[in-house]
């Protein structure tokens, strides 16, 4: 598989705003090179539709495109890959449907992570590891367990959850391949 862009945005319908697709272009615009397409609260034909536009201008851009959950709509846009949450689809059978997804899990402690690995993900995100407003009752993993992951892993961990500019560094040096945000690109 081709090595991943080390930068990974991942949409949100309310923090994109109205001009959808003009924030997704702003934050290609910054030379992000990995796209996560996540949608939680719209109709499948909706979500296909958004896919197919986003799928549209990630191409101008020559960015990977992935779509979280969906993989019948990640096939059927020709997206780059599919992002699994936790209790989603196992890698395995994600990759028996299409093996050229690439498929990356969202782990949340060491034993998903290596679950993922196994069931032959390609990546992982490991979150929050800093509080995040995505899910602000959530207690932060810390970059401790960023480490810890990264040391037991082989496959690619992007840290996930509050991540800023100013915590990057942090993060790689805790094992971190890349980063991962909603936030972070919109700033
Ligand atoms: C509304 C909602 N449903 C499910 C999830 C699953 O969370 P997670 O496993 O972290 O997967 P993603 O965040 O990558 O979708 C969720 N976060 N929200
Ligand atoms: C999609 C997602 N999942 C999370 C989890 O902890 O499961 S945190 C998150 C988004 C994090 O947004 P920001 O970079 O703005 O903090
Ligand atoms: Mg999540």
């Amino acid at each position: 598989m081709m090595e991943l862009p080390r930068l990974y945005a991942i949409t949100d319908p309310k923090a994109y705003g109205e001009d959808f697709f003009g924030t997704l272009k702003k934050v290609l615009e910054r030379g992000v090179r990995m796209i996560q397409l996540r949608e939680k609260e719209i109709s499948a034909r909706e979500y296909y539709q958004k896919a197919l536009k986003a799928r549209q201008i990630t191409r101008e851009y020559s960015a990977l495109l992935l779509i979280n959950e969906r993989v019948d709509i990640a096939i059927a846009v020709e997206a780059d890959g599919v992002h699994l949450p936790e209790n989603s689809l196992p890698p395995s059978v994600v990759k028996k449907l299409k093996k050229d997804l690439i498929v990356g899990y969202s782990a949340h402690n060491l034993e998903s992570a290596i679950y993922a690995q196994q069931e032959g993900a390609d990546f992982v995100t490991l979150s929050p590891i800093f509080r995040t407003e995505s899910h602000p009752e959530v207690e932060p993993l810390g970059p401790g367990a960023l480490k810890e992951v990264s040391q037991r892993l082989s496959i690619p961990v992007f840290a996930l959850g509050g991540v800023t500019w100013d915590r990057i560094k942090l993060c790689y040096k805790n094992g971190a391949y890349g980063v991962a945000s909603i936030r972070m690109f919109l700033s």
